[in-house]
């Protein structure tokens, strides 16, 4: 089948009855590059049609096709998945790592949201408005393993995707940057489904989620940093020639009654230089990525929405901009310890999970990494 001229490309989904694997579905249902053909999930789901194996949260209805599809163990041999070019995963992290393995063993190419395989040294880690260069290292990954097509791609934790987008145009505009503090606000549907219960979070805040600092303040630095002239490692933003080194990135994580959308209030020193706020916020506005010059279907036309009014970005408010693609910054401000501070809005379902596997697909297919 066609679209737009172009030849459609079967994919996958395992974990296909979640939070993320939802968002696939409605993204990938009328997709210019990808059908839907295969969808897995756990065993208490396979057999079922996907309809009645789901509980469908997402205000748009299950795409008709899709209803009557039946859902699969995540096995590689399980039917349709072996004919699917590209295997997009929301899977639980506990069962993601075996299982993602066993597709890529099977010469599957995966595009995965979870976290087990974002700090392999032979994997891309990648916020496709930031860092697509780094799929180069997948020629390196596939040799490595004796693999003749398969290999894993990973995207970022939610909150590191809000949080790196404006960083990168920070360190575009004016060089390396020294340190980041960052204090995040995390919707409920950042932790699946069911996820927190009403009584935890209705009329309250949990100033603690597992984990997730220490990953904000990894990823930051794999995400921002380059890879090496054979594009066989990453430099973790520790340059050879000291020209950069590590960002020290503290961050401490809590969990709001908002169901979609992750805010954080960032403050940052530069390495080297002082820009002005007027030039920082033109920074943010003219902020351009290659996913954008590739034109990919899931670009937004602007990776960074920057915010003039003082009570700006707000979840419920801006989250649906460009369709959830894209980044919402504001009240950027002096700081008077660092250099400047602001605050960010990514949507944790979309650009925080499933439009990042989808674009990062978009780009490799572009690259002619997926065919
Ligand atoms: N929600 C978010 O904002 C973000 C989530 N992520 C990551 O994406 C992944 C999915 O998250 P989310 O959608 O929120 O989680 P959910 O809990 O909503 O969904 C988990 C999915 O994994 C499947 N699953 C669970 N156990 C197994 C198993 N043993 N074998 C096969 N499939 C299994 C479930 O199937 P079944 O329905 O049959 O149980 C379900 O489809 C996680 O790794 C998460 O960390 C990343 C960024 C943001
Ligand atoms: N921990 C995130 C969501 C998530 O699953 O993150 P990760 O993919 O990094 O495990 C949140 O609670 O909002």
């Amino acid at each position: 089948m066609t679209s737009g001229g172009k030849k459609q490309i079967k994919v996958g989904i395992l974990g296909a009855t979640g939070t993320v694997g939802q968002r696939f579905i409605q993204l990938l249902s009328a997709h210019p590059y990808f059908k839907i053909h295969a969808l897995g999930a756990s065993s208490r789901s396979a057999g079922q049609e996907y309809a009645k194996a789901t509980k469908w949260k997402l205000n748009t209805p299950i795409p008709d096709e899709i209803k009557t599809k039946v859902v699969q163990e995540c096995k590689p041999t399980a039917e349709g998945f072996a004919e699917c070019g590209v295997v997009f995963s929301g899977l639980d992290h506990d069962v993601a790592g075996d299982i993602e393995e066993s597709f890529r063993q099977s010469n599957l190419i995966i595009f995965s949201n979870a976290k087990n395989y974002r700090r392999d040294p032979l994997c891309p880690l990648i916020v496709p408005l930031v860092n697509p260069s780094h799929l180069s290292i997948i020629a390196h990954q596939k040799k490595t393993l004796g693999l003749e097509k398969g290999y894993i791609v990973t995207n970022a934790n939610c909150s590191t995707t809000g949080l790196v987008v404006p960083l990168a145009a920070l360190e575009k505009g004016f060089g390396p940057l020294k340190t980041v503090m960052v204090t995040t606000l995390q919707a409920i549907s950042g932790s699946g489904y069911p996820g927190v219960p009403s009584l935890d979070i209705l009329d309250n805040v949990v100033p603690h989620i597992g984990g997730e600092e220490e990953k904000i303040e990894w990823e930051t630095n794999k995400i921002l940093g380059g890879l090496n002239s054979s594009n066989t490692e990453f430099d973790l933003h520790v340059s050879e020639e000291g020209k950069y080194g590590r960002i020290n990135v503290s961050a401490t994580t809590t969990r709001v009654p908002v169901i979609d959308g992750h805010t954080a209030s960032v403050s940052v020193k530069f390495r080297d230089s002082k820009p002005t706020i007027e030039e920082i916020q033109k920074a943010f506005r003219e902020y351009r990525c290659e996913a954008q010059e590739l034109n990919v279907p899931s670009a937004p036309p602007q990776a960074i929405v920057l915010h003039e009014a003082p009570d700006r970005p707000q979840p419920r408010l801006d989250r649906d901009l460009h369709n959830g693609a894209c980044v919402s910054v504001g009240r950027v401000r002096p700081c008077p310890v660092f250099d400047v501070k602001f605050i960010c809005l990514v949507d944790n379902v979309r650009l925080g999970a499933a439009t990042s596997s989808i674009m990062n697909a978009e780009i490799a297919v572009e690259k002619g990494l997926i065919v």
